[in-house]
């Protein structure tokens, strides 16, 4: 760290040779595309931020499954340092799966590859298997739509089960506008909790299933990497709180549920009867429900297999979120160990006057970190500003090999 915010204060040269940098990147992609690149991946680099062990022959080690999870502020480049880990684990010969949970997914705009659909999407360009998956709500809903028509185990079973048939039944065709429009009496408490559940269910059914699946099911059993591309900050946080969020929300349903069964008869007709055999099917969906919840925390607590990468921007409002976001994950106990500090300006021998005062800025917002007491402890991980987008395997790769070292 001191290392670097001496390089930023004394703008040392270390230029790189670009052109060389270019020209490799140039011919990787002509052999792998056929054709001559488009000028992005044709750019040069910089320069080079004198080199930073990140620790990477740790995170290769063993053929254990293991799970990395970046995240931090909107458009601090996640996407970029995900995809970029995901390349690199696969051509370190790892088969691996990189996840958006993002619903605005940018992994097929950084791969410069159609990788959308919700399914699994094979990379091409990579030496060992490399698969992407944008999840999708829409999909999602299809499934639980499905899921339901089927008759499965689903939430609506579940609200059935629990004597809110009818509510479950708007609910599960999303008619939650029109629900909310015409509430039936006494029902406030319930809305609520199904307005939560609404958001809730989209979630469970497109990370945490999805998380299940792949730690579960065979067809992904070769999968030793899995990089997650995450959302940012807020819609991470509270995905990675669903489990106890979820928890408390089942307990808020038990709640009402009891409410209700002691509530007038002309309420209770509207709900239906419950027997007990219909208790009984709810406690066990309940069951099954609040196990697959903990398994998912449990995975994501595991820091044998999970590890958590805050991605930041040096400047002093992404480095206060990723403060922010540390303190959020130790209190979810979700092992962090290193900090991905992005869009260094690279060391010149001069600066215009515009340089100076952004690598000011920039020296400034390390100095932060470094006086943090939290972020402080992590490893820092040094990714250059580069003079061209990302896109596409080569840049990716490229990007890899220059931050994940
Ligand atoms: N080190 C870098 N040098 C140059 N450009 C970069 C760098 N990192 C990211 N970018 C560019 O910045 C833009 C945003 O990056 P990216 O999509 O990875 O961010 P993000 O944090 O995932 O964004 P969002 O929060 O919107 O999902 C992209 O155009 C990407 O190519």
């Amino acid at each position: 760290m001191a290392s670097l915010l001496h390089r930023l204060g004394k703008g040392r040269t270390c230029y790189t040779q670009f052109s060389r940098i270019g020209r490799s990147l140039a011919s990787e992609a002509t052999a792998m595309y056929g054709k001559p690149l488009q000028l992005p991946l044709q750019a040069r680099w910089m320069s080079t931020p004198a080199g930073t062990v990140t620790g990477f022959d740790e995170m290769i080690k063993g053929t254990q499954r293991k799970f990395y999870l970046l995240g931090g502020k909107g458009g601090v480049g996640k996407t970029s340092c995900a995809a970029s880990l995901a390349v690199k684990f696969a051509n370190h010969g790892h088969p691996t799966i990189v996840v958006s949970t993002d619903p605005a997914h940018s992994l097929s705009d950084s791969f410069a590859q159609d990788l959308t659909g919700g399914t699994l999407v094979p990379v091409q360009g990579v030496d060992s298997p490399l698969f992407a998956l944008e999840l999708n709500p829409e999909k999602a809903k299809e499934e639980f739509r499905k899921s339901q028509k089927a008759g499965n185990d689903g939430v609506k079973d579940l609200m059935d089960g629990m004597g809110l048939g009818m509510l479950s039944d708007q609910f599960g065709d999303l008619k939650l506008g029109e629900l909310l429009d015409t509430p039936p009496p006494g029902l406030d408490e319930a809305i609520a909790v199904s307005k939560a559940c609404q958001s809730l269910i989209y979630i469970f059914f497109s990370f945490s299933f999805q998380v299940l699946q792949i730690t579960e099911s065979e067809e992904y059993s070769k999968f030793t990497r899995i990089v997650f591309d995450t959302a940012p900050t807020g819609h991470t946080l509270r995905l990675l709180s669903l489990p106890d969020f979820m928890d408390a929300s089942i307990g808020k349903m038990l709640k009402l549920k009891e409410k209700l069964s002691s509530a007038t008869s002309a309420l209770k007709s509207m709900f239906g009867k419950n027997d007990g055999q219909k208790q009984q099917l709810t406690s066990n969906k309940l069951e099954k429900l609040r196990e697959k919840m903990y398994k998912v925390r449990d995975l994501f607590r595991d820091s044998d297999s999970t590890e958590f990468i805050i991605v930041t921007i040096p400047t002093v409002m992404a480095v206060s979120e990723s403060s922010r976001l540390h303190a959020s994950l130790l209190k979810e106990s979700i092992p962090v160990h290193r900090l991905v500090v992005n869009q260094l300006l690279p060391p010149l021998a001069t600066d215009c006057k515009f340089c100076a005062m952004r690598r000011k800025d920039q020296a400034r917002a390390l100095d932060m970190i470094q006086k943090d007491p939290g972020l402080d402890k992590l490893r820092l991980v040094e990714a250059p500003l580069f003079d061209a987008e990302i896109r596409g395997v080569p840049a990716l790769k490229f990007m890899g090999d220059t931050v994940w070292k």
